[in-house]
């Protein structure tokens, strides 16, 4: 029974005071972590969507991008979670059928409203953007450009979301969207690291854009487009080539080749064995090609492949103007191009030209990538066609041109040289978002890029958890030890006479 007494008075646990202080103390850690933690839990994730439409010259494409709902302002991730291929030719080839143009968006705009949840539609944005084929039909024929934003504007409205508009980028917006899509993506932005340039090649116009140390802007201040993201400066040189996209160039190289009319053009961008009897007037409607008309033109041509990839690049060359330059450097055409800064990345048709012809390792030397492209282009017309059965035989027919089109932008128009062909990759998507201008734009127009970094809360929400938890714990400790240090003034000096 004394043992017993003694156990109990040197185990300080079992008097009644220590036992109430251990609930008190344990209900209060739990309650101060509970509240912690339901305090600061990341709210049910909410998302909020936007559209774009790429009303490109070949075709028109619709993509959603989807973000965080509580970030939209400063560091929400905002990404592509779908695209739509309009079925049918770009907007710009409905100039003589308008309604049809709105009409063809129908089935992407259907599949849109599926995919955005029901009660975000009346706040998510929808815009359309027009690049150089719709560039070329306001040139020239201005009405019927009107009358084909009209129609799509109309289609567009019909829809429950929130159109913001429908128009024509000019060459540098879509040239300096590209870049800041990809450098958004690649997180360069926010981090301020060192930027990539971005090339992108459509079907009626090109762009360049990069960041080049050496560049101030001042030279050709049209070449230059200044940003402040995320508390950094950027001066961006950016450069649109209208007739400069694969299709126009192909057609402009053809016009050149044809212009003194021939009944047969021997052309050395085309397969051996290929042949097909085309229309003159093909070589020649749009503006990208109307000058080069020849005086005596017959209905048809017989146009006929040799495939020679030399003899392929000199014929893109004379599309090129190398002549005159009143700036300290030049591309072509007379158009400022500050020193290349790299890295870069290829996108569009750079990417899916490349693709098709297996080139699109940057590492293997150029002079190899031109030696394949060679053998390529040599290669009899219905050889390729054994080997690529699924492909459209349109399409199949110009990659030799289009390849050696992209070899002689790079290198003779962009200046890019052996050494720096290897700064390039070839992209198609960043992440699961693809390589474009539509992203940037959307991401300008929602003010969705701050100029200067947002600030963020110093501690992540596990870290701000654990920190209060593990205090919890010490200051709990803390007052154990400091209760347990009073104990030679506990009562039980007082019981001591009774012992006795
Ligand atoms: N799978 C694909 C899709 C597009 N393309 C080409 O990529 C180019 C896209 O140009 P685009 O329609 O965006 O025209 P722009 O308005 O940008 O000049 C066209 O030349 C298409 O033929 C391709 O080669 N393969
Ligand atoms: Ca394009």
């Amino acid at each position: 029974m004394s043992a017993q007494r003694e156990m109990k008075e040197k185990n300080p646990w079992q008097t009644p005071v220590m036992i109430i202080i251990t609930v008190i103390g344990v209900i209060a850690i739990v309650a101060l972590v509970t509240v912690a933690v339901l305090q600061n839990r990341p709210l049910l994730q909410k998302y909020k969507y936007g559209i774009v439409l790429d009303a490109g010259s070949s075709h028109t494409a619709l993509y959603i991008y989807e973000w965080p709902a509580e970030k939209d302002n400063n560091t929400g991730r905002v990404e592509q979670t779908h695209s739509c291929k309009v079925k049918g030719p770009g907007i710009s080839s409905y100039a003589s059928a308008p309604l049809e143009a709105g009409e063809s968006l129908r089935a992407c705009m259907q599949e849109a409203e599926k995919l955005v949840p029901g009660k975000r539609h009346h706040e998510t944005p929808l815009y359309l953007g027009a690049t150089a084929g719709m560039r070329l039909l306001n040139i020239e024929n201005s009405s019927a450009s009107d009358k084909v934003f009209q129609a799509v504007g109309d289609a567009l409205q019909k829809f429950p979301f929130s159109y913001q508009g429908a128009r024509i980028l000019s060459g540098q917006e879509e040239g300096a969207f590209g870049w800041v899509t990809v450098n958004y993506l690649d997180d360069r932005l926010k981090q301020g690291l060192e930027t990539t340039g971005a090339l992108d090649l459509g079907g009626a116009s090109t762009q360049i854009s990069f960041v080049s140390n050496n560049y101030d802007g001042s030279e050709s201040p049209r070449n230059s487009v200044t940003f402040r993201l995320y508390g950094n400066d950027y001066n961006l040189y950016t450069h649109s080539f209208l007739c400069y996209g694969k299709d126009q160039a192909l057609k402009m190289t053809l016009a050149q080749m044809a212009k003194e009319g021939p009944a047969t053009v021997f052309d050395p961008c085309f397969h051996p064995g290929y042949t097909a009897t085309k229309n003159y007037s093909i070589l020649y409607d749009g503006p990208c090609v109307s000058d080069r008309k020849p005086q005596a033109a017959l209905a048809t041509f017989t146009h006929t492949g040799k495939g020679n990839f030399l003899q392929c690049q000199e014929a893109v060359k004379s599309v090129f103007n190398f002549t005159y330059c009143k700036y300290s450097r030049c591309s072509f055409n007379g158009v400022f191009q500050p020193l290349l800064q790299g890295p870069f990345g290829a996108f569009s048709a750079y990417y899916f030209v490349m693709n098709f012809l297996n080139l699109t390792d940057t590492s293997i030397p150029l002079e190899t990538v031109k030696d394949s492209l060679k053998r390529y282009c040599a290669t009899p017309w219905n050889q390729i066609m054994l080997l690529h059965p699924d492909v459209k035989l349109k399409y199949l027919a110009e990659y030799c041109f289009s390849g050696t089109y992209i070899l002689t932008l790079l290198t003779e128009g962009y200046n890019f040289t052996s050494k720096s062909y290897s700064d390039i990759k070839f992209i198609k998507k960043i992440k699961s978002s693809d390589a474009g201008w539509t992203l940037g734009y959307m991401l300008n127009l929602t003010n969705m890029i701050p100029a200067e970094n947002p600030d963020s809360p110093p501690l992540p929400h596990v870290g701000y958890v654990s920190i209060l938890s593990v205090i919890a714990v010490l200051l709990f400790i803390l007052f154990i030890l400091f209760i347990l240090s009073l104990r030679p003034l506990w009562p039980r000096c007082s019981k001591q006479p009774q012992i006795v």
